[in-house]
């Protein structure tokens, strides 16, 4: 269960989670149409708390708003400070935060016609998403029986609600199987990226990744490429296959919420040595000291609070 929280944001007000409610007839539970974020803020090496990327996760939050159509009600900015301000009542000096914009009750149909577009922001406690040995010892994958979306059926570049379905049938499938995750690929056969996370791989110490075709443009996924060609490694955006995966040296998903999680096995395949690679635990490493304030080149990344 997710760990509650005193307030949620809810169009403009501060409201007591248990009283953060909806119509049964709000249109986004009922045809998909919304869109949501995944931001982190982590408590930093000199004690303070930060928000890491926070700007571009609201940035991204309108483009998905766009991309689907929906009017946002509040500027960039307001959702920012909004965002600080909920997690200031509620005291989390680290945590998640779930921006959420839906299309509420009115009409029923389609169309979703003048129904009002409102908006939540919820926060909570939320430690390693595929738990603290995954991000250790890695994980097991399986690659998925369901394709990722086509890049004209849905929308991939919009964290919209229901791009989630594709992602719900392939991560309880893998889980039903046995598995931690799923592996996607896409409509024609190449390798796409996880549920809820993008892929990289490492052979040969040249570091590739999925071009921005049927993935989420992840933040994680950007924010690592930058600190992997900083350090100096070579970093490809290309299309690859699955068998290109079962032979890398070392494979990675990396997002918000999972962070920077080994991959060890794909396929019933040991992939390198069974375990998080060499390159993949340099990169953990400087991520997690990069998100909390470790690396002065980054700080632009981090917006600072205090409780
Ligand atoms: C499909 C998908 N692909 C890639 C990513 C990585 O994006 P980024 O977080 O910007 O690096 C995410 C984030 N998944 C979010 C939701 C997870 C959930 O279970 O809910 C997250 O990681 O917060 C995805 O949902």
């Amino acid at each position: 269960m997710v760990q509650k929280a005193e307030k949620i944001w809810f169009d403009g007000k501060l409201v007591n989670w248990d009283d953060a409610q909806v119509h049964v007839l709000t249109h986004t539970l009922h045809y998909g149409a919304g869109v949501f974020e995944g931001i982190r803020a982590y408590c930093c090496v000199d004690g303070k708390s930060a928000v890491f990327r926070l700007k571009d996760h609201v940035v991204r939050l309108f483009d998905s708003a766009k991309i689907i159509g929906i009017k946002i009600p509040f500027t960039i900015d307001e959702i920012v400070d909004a965002i600080i301000e909920t997690l200031k009542v509620n005291g989390l000096k680290e945590g998640y935060i779930r921006p959420l914009v839906f299309i509420g009750d009115g009409v029923m149909g389609v169309h979703p016609g003048s129904n009002p577009i409102r908006v939540a922001i919820a926060t909570w406690p939320w430690g390693a998403y595929l738990g603290e040995e995954a991000l250790e010892k890695g994980i097991r994958v399986k690659t998925s029986s369901f394709n990722r979306h086509h890049v004209n059926a849905m929308m991939t570049k919009a964290k919209a609600c229901g791009n989630y379905v594709n992602s719900i049938l392939a991560k309880v499938e893998a889980v039903t199987d046995g598995y931690d995750e799923a592996l996607m690929l896409d409509t024609q056969g190449f390798v796409s990226e996880a549920t809820g996370e993008n892929i990289f791989i490492v052979k040969d110490n040249i570091i590739k990744t999925t071009p921005l075709t049927s993935v989420l443009p992840g933040i994680t996924r950007a924010s690592l490429m930058k600190v992997a060609r900083d350090l100096g490694y070579e970093v490809v955006e290309q299309l690859f296959t699955r068998d290109e995966l079962y032979i890398a040296d070392e494979a990675f998903f990396c997002g918000t919420a999972a962070e920077v999680t080994p991959i060890r096995e794909v396929d019933n395949r040991i992939i390198g040595e069974g375990k998080c690679g060499l390159v993949t635990k340099k990169l953990q490493k400087d991520y997690f000291n990069v998100v909390k304030g470790g690396n002065e080149k980054y700080s632009g990344w981090l917006d600072y609070y205090e409780i």
